[in-house]
């Protein structure tokens, strides 16, 4: 479907085929980003990695980021630590369970995630409670992620009509002071987290166009990195968690139902054409935007027959459909060369998580609520989180 928004020509893709079209067949097309105009305040949108338009630095930063944060045993070095943050938790559930409490699962689950998350890339997390990290991070998401005019109508840019510019201004100095004291606690003692990791390449020239990994980079990474495993993997849980107090059954395929019903990024994050090209006939001008609509896709009767609405894990068995970006049916850490990096450690802590909920609890709803009664109205935006909080007893088993 070809829409224009404002002045900016717009496809949205919603079939396998197509979307293989543009994430594999001609990705190398359709991997740059389109630039968000909040985001320009911060760092001029141009040194982190999720929204920095494909050229070499992306590529430069992107490579390292594979090589040095996420390969598998990197990830594995942080094991200890994310035993230890769940240790905690479960103890904090076992004490709800002997008060026979009904716990706010949505926001432990949330809290979780942000312990486990900030630790592996800040370090001692506890030491920057002052910062209020993660609400400075839900103002950037929300900036991001409202709907500017400036985006579809540039000139509009200047009169800066809602606010939004001022706001992210703000917010980039208060986040640029909480990135300051990390980077120099840092400096002053050498730490194996991924901050520390980026400063091991701190001015080292990264490729032959003299891009340098400098101080602005390593925050504007860091504070990429914050934004992308925060809400993703904590909403995956609250939607997996749901669907299994609704639906118990076997994790693996769970979670990948639980992502092609409730995909965290519906329409992907945007991309962006670098040159004119012509796609099953259609031609389509350079810098057109392109979202991928996963969720459309993920209830494609044609693609997963007509039981799309229902949840149903089952549908997996015997099927090689996997989410690693190669099937186009279930896309949703999209795919190609701007494909989430953190897919490994999102599914890992996905099912971390969810394997001891499920495994040291039964889980009951409150009030005798039956579970067809759990609302399971989603947020739609640019993520999809649960419209309420997910609210249980649990029940230690152990
Ligand atoms: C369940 C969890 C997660 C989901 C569903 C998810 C989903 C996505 C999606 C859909 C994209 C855009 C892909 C495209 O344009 O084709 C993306 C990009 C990205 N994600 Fe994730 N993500 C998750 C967890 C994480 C984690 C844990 C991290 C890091 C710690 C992370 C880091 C990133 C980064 C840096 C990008 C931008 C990559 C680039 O533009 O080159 N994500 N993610």
């Amino acid at each position: 479907m070809s829409i224009r928004l404002g002045s900016v020509p717009t496809v949205v893709v919603s079939s396998p085929p197509v979307a293989e079209m543009f994430l594999k067949t001609h990705d190398v097309v359709f991997a740059s980003r389109p630039k968000v105009q909040v985001l320009q305040s911060i760092y001029n949108g141009k040194k982190g990695i999720a929204f920095t338009e494909l050229g070499p630095y992306w590529r430069s930063v992107r490579k390292f980021c594979n090589q040095q944060l996420f390969n598998a045993s990197k990830i594995e070095s942080f094991a200890p630590s994310r035993k230890e943050v769940l240790a905690h938790f479960i103890e904090s559930l076992k004490e709800a369970a002997v008060a026979k409490e009904v716990v706010n699962i949505s926001k432990k689950v949330g809290d979780l995630n942000e312990k486990m998350t900030l630790k592996m890339i800040l370090g001692p997390v506890k030491k920057y409670e002052e910062f209020n990290l993660k609400d400075l991070i839900d103002e950037l998401t929300y900036l991001a992620g409202a709907f500017n005019l400036a985006d579809f109508v540039p000139f509009l840019g200047a009169f800066d009509l809602q606010g939004l510019k001022a706001r992210t201004r703000t917010l980039g100095e208060k986040l640029d002071k909480a990135l300051e004291t990390i980077i120099n606690d840092h400096q002053q003692q050498k730490q194996n987290d991924f901050v520390g990791m980026m400063l091991t390449e701190l001015n080292k020239q990264m490729n032959p166009d003299g891009d340098i990994m400098d101080r602005n980079s390593i925050k504007a990474i860091t504070i990429d990195m914050i934004v992308a495993s925060l809400d993703t993997s904590a909403a995956t849980l609250e939607w997996a968690l749901s669907e299994l107090i609704r639906h118990p059954s076997y994790l693996d395929m769970v979670v990948r139902e639980t992502l092609r019903l409730h995909p965290i990024a519906p329409l992907l994050v945007p991309r962006e054409s670098m040159e004119d090209i012509v796609i099953d006939g259609c031609y389509i001008p350079k810098k057109s935007r392109v979202l991928v609509n996963v969720w459309a896709i993920g209830r494609d009767p044609n693609v997963w027959s007509s039981n799309v609405e229902e949840f149903f894990p089952e549908r997996f068995i015997n099927s090689n459909i996997e989410l690693h970006g190669h099937d186009f049916e279930l896309i949703p850490f999209g795919s190609g060369r701007r494909v989430c990096p953190g897919k490994k450690l999102g599914l890992i802590t996905v099912k971390l998580i969810l394997a001891q909920l499920v495994h040291c609890f039964y889980w009951e709803l409150p009030s005798g609520m039956s579970p067809n009664e759990l609302d399971m109205t989603e947020n739609f935006g640019t993520s999809v989180p649960r419209k309420t909080n997910l609210c249980a007893k649990p029940i230690y088993r152990m």
